[in-house]
């Protein structure tokens, strides 16, 4: 198609104009909801207004209707943009997001998830970045997930209203995702708002090699002849005897 054709193109512009403003009517009528959804919603109980078991649910429906030119991708982060800003206009909130050595990367899928509208900041361990957590009312923390890390970091997780893991991004898992850096959400405990498809757990094995426990391995660390283990397992029976709870989150959608 050229500028040729005047009378199609200016018609099939119209059909675009008209769907974005039907679009943007709709944005702002969810606002409004989102208005009634406040008073209605006890946000105030745990200071955050973070529901992750329904956000899974909105992604695993979006990704089921999902079909035609637009990028499924980009259907996600449209989508997370709109459900973070939501999220922060209810009760604002501060990402507190680990840089290490994959400082782009992290960045990269902290704006993915959340947009522009939620303030980040960076901290070079993850362990500054569960302190941060911890001293918040309801802030969120990102850190990444790294095989064999420096320091068994998650030993600074969980403890008495201390944070605890609430989500792995992507969650969207597939192999051309634009923002694919694994990580885990941190929060202070959300009650029953919290997601526990999938429990996260600290394990301290005898030996250096873990046993097959049918646990998926997120990170471990060795010291003193000993395996310190971040493990995810299905459900919520512990994989280990002295498997001490973390968190839990939504399973991911794997391709
Ligand atoms: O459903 C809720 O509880 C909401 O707060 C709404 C909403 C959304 O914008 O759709 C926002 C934040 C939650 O994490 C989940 C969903």
């Amino acid at each position: 198609m050229t500028d040729a054709q005047p009378d199609t193109l200016s018609e099939i512009r119209r059909e675009i104009d008209r769907i974005d403003e039907a679009m943007h009517l709709l944005l702002m009528e969810r606002g409004a909801v989102i208005d009634r959804l406040i008073e209605i919603k006890r946000t105030a109980a745990t200071g955050s207004a973070f529901r992750p078991q329904r956000e899974a649910d909105m992604m695993r429906r979006l990704a089921a209707r999902h079909q035609g030119r637009l990028p499924l991708a980009t259907a996600e982060h449209l989508w997370r943009t709109i459900i973070a800003t939501f999220t922060h206009v209810q009760s604002p909130f501060t990402v507190h997001v680990e840089q290490g050595s994959d400082a782009l990367g992290m960045h990269d899928l902290a704006r993915f998830h959340l947009g522009f509208d939620v303030p980040l900041v960076g901290h070079g361990t993850p362990q500054r970045v569960i302190q941060a957590v911890a001293g918040s009312t309801g802030d969120l923390g990102l850190v990444r997930i790294s095989a064999e890390p420096g320091s068994a970091w998650w030993e600074a997780l969980g403890g008495e209203g201390g944070p605890q893991v609430m989500a792995r991004l992507p969650f969207l898992a597939r192999g051309s995702h634009p923002a694919p850096a694994p990580a885990l959400v941190v929060a202070r405990p959300l009650g029953e708002a919290a997601a526990s498809e999938t429990t996260v757990w600290a394990i301290e094995h005898e030996s250096e090699t873990a046993p097959d426990d049918g646990a998926e391995t997120l990170a471990s660390v060795k010291r003193n002849g000993r395996l310190l283990r971040l493990a995810a397992a299905h459900g919520e029976t512990p994989p280990a005897e002295h498997a001490r709870r973390l968190g839990g989150y939504a399973s991911p959608l794997a391709a």
